[in-house]
Parts: structure tokens; C-alpha cells; sequence
């Protein structure tokens, strides 16, 4: 018999990592063998599982897993990234907000372990990817494209990754480059709109676990395609998947749209 996938979880006590551990305890082909917090957590020593307490020795649990989750922040996860690669674990990463330095060295990590990347596990979400590729492709003229997303207050990044990934489908889909297109909120005399922007509104307020639009607008009529999740176990439960899908993976980056098998060439 297999012996169950060992999975650790990185930020064990946050909104996220609490949700894992209880998605991880869940599944019977699964173990938990390690959580971890910051040195500073008021979290630490607590049990979470069976022979499982919260530590701050990231030697200790990687040493013990086949699998890092990672749901923290990007300071956090960039050293436990380069000491994965090290030592060959595996990880599933979810936390948002890098920037292009630290999305490059997730590229070079994935040289020497297999890791998925993903702004979003749900997998209503990662369908939302795939029609939203569809939809541009369809309305790619007179049609303005905004993109409106709404967070719990807690939330530290803006937009959020989910938006930006959204942004990177429809620009890719209409032949832009969102870094050229993209516009982040207005203020003022902004002059008239231009059709080849992706404009992005971000809210953020009270419990809200997160919800996208993507808002195609054109003369007589508009499109709004959207999502909203209304619990985070459906993040918890895509991105145990992931783990176990990395199982049969040696190295290389990959994202949901891979483990769900929905990728094609233009995603
Ligand atoms: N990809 C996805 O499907 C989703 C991604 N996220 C992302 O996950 C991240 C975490 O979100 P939340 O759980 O809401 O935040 P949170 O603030 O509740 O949790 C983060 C946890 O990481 C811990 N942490 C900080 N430094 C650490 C370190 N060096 N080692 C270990 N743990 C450390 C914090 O103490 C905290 O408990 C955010 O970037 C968020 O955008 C959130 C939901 C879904
Ligand atoms: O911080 C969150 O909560 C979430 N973050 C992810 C993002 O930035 O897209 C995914 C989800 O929307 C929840």
C-alpha cells in the first residue's frame, strides 16, 4: 500500500491555514506532518492534529513532508521557497502579492522541485479563467474591459491576485500586454476612457471572502461575468488537490488550470 502523501502547511494559524489543516485532516490519503508559523506567533505549540503542533522550525517541518502549502505572505514564503528547492519538497503555493523578483524566483525554484502556483484554488474560479479567455475572444471590439473585486478589511495586497490573473487572461486573449494596458483606480480629471485599457476597482470591507466581475461594457449592452466565494474551504480544497497531483510530478511550475486539466495554448 502508498503510503499517505505527507502534507505541511505554511502560516498554520491564519484564516488560510486553518481551513487546511482542516481540509488536510478531512482526506484519508493524506497526512498532516507539520505546521508552521513566525517565530513571534501567539499560535506556537499549539496541537493541530495528532502528534502535530504549530512550530517555527522550517528545517524541522520540511525535513518531515512531501509537500509545503503555502498560504502566508510574500516575505514570508520567498525563504521557505529557497530552502524547498534545497531540499527537494514539493510546494503549493497561494499566496499573492509578489512582485516580479519574487515570481522569478518561483520560476527558478521550479528547476528543482515540482511546485503549483496559483492566485486562485477554486475551481469555480479557475472555470471563470477559462470563459473569461472565451468571452474577450468573442467581444475584442467596442467593449471596455473593468475588472472589480471585493476582500475582507484583513486583506494586505491590492488588487488582488485573482483580479490580476483575470487581467492577464483578457489582455492575453485581446493581444495586449497588461503591464502596458492596465489602470488601477482613477481619481480626478481623467479625460475620456481609453478602449485599449483594463481598468481594476478594488473594495475591501468587513468579512468578504472574495468576489470578482469581470465587466465587458459596450454600446447597448454589457457582459459581467462573476464569481463569489462564500466560504474558503473551496480555496482549501483545490489546493490539497494540488498537492496530491504533485505527487507524480519530479519538477516544473504549474497552476490549477494544469491540475484541473483545463489548460490550452491561450491560458
Ligand atoms: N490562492 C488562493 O486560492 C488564495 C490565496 N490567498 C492568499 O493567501 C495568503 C494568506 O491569506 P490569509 O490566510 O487570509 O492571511 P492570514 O494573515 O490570515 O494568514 C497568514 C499567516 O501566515 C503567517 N506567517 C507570517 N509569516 C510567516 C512565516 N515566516 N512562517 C510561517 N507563517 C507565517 C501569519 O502569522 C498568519 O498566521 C494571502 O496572500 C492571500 O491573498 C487566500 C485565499 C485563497
Ligand atoms: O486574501 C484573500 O482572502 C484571497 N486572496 C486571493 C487573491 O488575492 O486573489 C484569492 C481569494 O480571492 C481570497
Amino acid at each position: 500500500m502508498t503510503p499517505p502523501l505527507k502534507i505541511a502547511i505554511a502560516g498554520a494559524g491564519g484564516r488560510m491555514g486553518k481551513t487546511l489543516i482542516e481540509a488536510v485532516v478531512q482526506r484519508a490519503d493524506v497526512l498532516l506532518s507539520g505546521a508552521l508559523e513566525h517565530a513571534a506567533s501567539l499560535v506556537l505549540g499549539n496541537s493541530v492534529a495528532a502528534n502535530v503542533r504549530i512550530s517555527a522550525d522550517a528545517g524541522a517541518v520540511l525535513k518531515g513532508c512531501d509537500v509545503l502549502i503555502d498560504f502566508t505572505r510574500p516575505d514570508a514564503s520567498l525563504p521557505l521557497i529557497g530552502a524547498c528547492a534545497e531540499h527537494g519538497v514539493k510546494m503549493v503555493i497561494g499566496t499573492t502579492g509578489y512582485d516580479e523578483a519574487g515570481k522569478a524566483a518561483i520560476r527558478a525554484a521550479a528547476e528543482r522541485t515540482a511546485i503549483v502556483f496559483a492566485a486562485n484554488y477554486s475551481v469555480g474560479v479557475n472555470l471563470t479563467f477559462h470563459i473569461l479567455d472565451t468571452v474577450a475572444r468573442v467581444l475584442n471590439e467596442g467593449y471596455d474591459v473593468e475588472i472589480i473585486e471585493a476582500h475582507h478589511r484583513h486583506k494586505i495586497d491590492a488588487p488582488s491576485g485573482t483580479a490580476l490573473r483575470m487581467g492577464e487572461v483578457v489582455a492575453n486573449a485581446l493581444g495586449r500586454d497588461l503591464r502596458e494596458c492596465a489602470v488601477y483606480g482613477r481619481e480626478g480629471q481623467t479625460g475620456a476612457r481609453n478602449g485599449q485599457t483594463i481598468g481594476f476597482a478594488t473594495v475591501r470591507g468587513g468579512d468578504i471572502v472574495g468576489d470578482h466581475t469581470v465587466l465587458f461594457a459596450g454600446e447597448g449592452e454589457r457582459v459581467e461575468i462573476t464569481h463569489k466565494a462564500s466560504g474558503r474551504m473551496t480555496f482549501a480544497a483545490g489546493a490539497v488537490r494540488a498537492a496530491v497531483w504533485l505527487a507524480q510530478r519530479d519538477k516544473g511550475l504549474f497552476d490549477m488550470q494544469d491540475v484541473l486539466g483545463l489548460r490550452h495554448d491561450t491560458v
